[in-house]
């Protein structure tokens, strides 16, 4: 599966048509597979992220020939030229597999941060992890027209 996109909890009823309207959008350029880890709220941030990012690395760690990307709020800011060149580059030109990272909602620890090299950030506002996903899954597909010169991008 060439894009995978792990995050936490099952969509909710509010976001679900955006989810499937991208996700079918998608699939016509690409397989996705959106990997979900449920959520647990362990008392305090400092647990609740060390067992939920234990939860991540346990599913995405088996994952082989991919390449990981954590959206993460503070890091370098991509415009949409900029993401689709990410795409560009791991599906076409290595045929590589990709893998973007959607923390939870205390977000990620310093910890879990500095094990991953890449990290992106869609701007600095901080968007619920659920919403941050639907934003990710149209950015994908708006970089597949970007990519293949399909009216779409203005
Ligand atoms: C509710 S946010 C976490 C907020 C937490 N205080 C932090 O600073 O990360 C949940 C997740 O959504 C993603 N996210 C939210 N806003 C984002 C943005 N503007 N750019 C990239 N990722 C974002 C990140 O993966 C984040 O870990």
């Amino acid at each position: 599966m060439p894009i995978k996109i792990v995050c936490f909890n099952k969509i909710s009823k509010e976001y679900e048509i955006l989810n499937k309207f991208y996700f079918n959008k998608i699939q016509k350029f690409t397989n996705i597979e959106i990997m979900e880890i449920k959520e647990i709220d362990y008392g305090n941030v400092k647990e609740n992220q060390s067992k939920n990012e234990y939860n991540i690395n346990e599913r995405i760690l088996k994952l082989k020939d991919y390449e990981f990307y954590l959206l993460e709020i503070n890091t370098k800011q991509l415009d949409s030229i900029d993401f689709s060149k990410i795409i560009d580059r791991n599906i076409n030109e290595k045929s590589g597999n990709i893998c973007f990272v959607i923390g939870p909602s205390d977000g990620f620890s310093e910890n879990f941060k500095n094990n991953y090299i890449n990290k992106i950030s869609f701007g600095k506002i901080t968007l619920p992890h659920q919403l941050i996903r639907i934003v990710l899954l149209e950015q994908i597909y708006r970089a597949f027209k970007i990519i293949n010169n399909q009216k779409y991008h203005k």
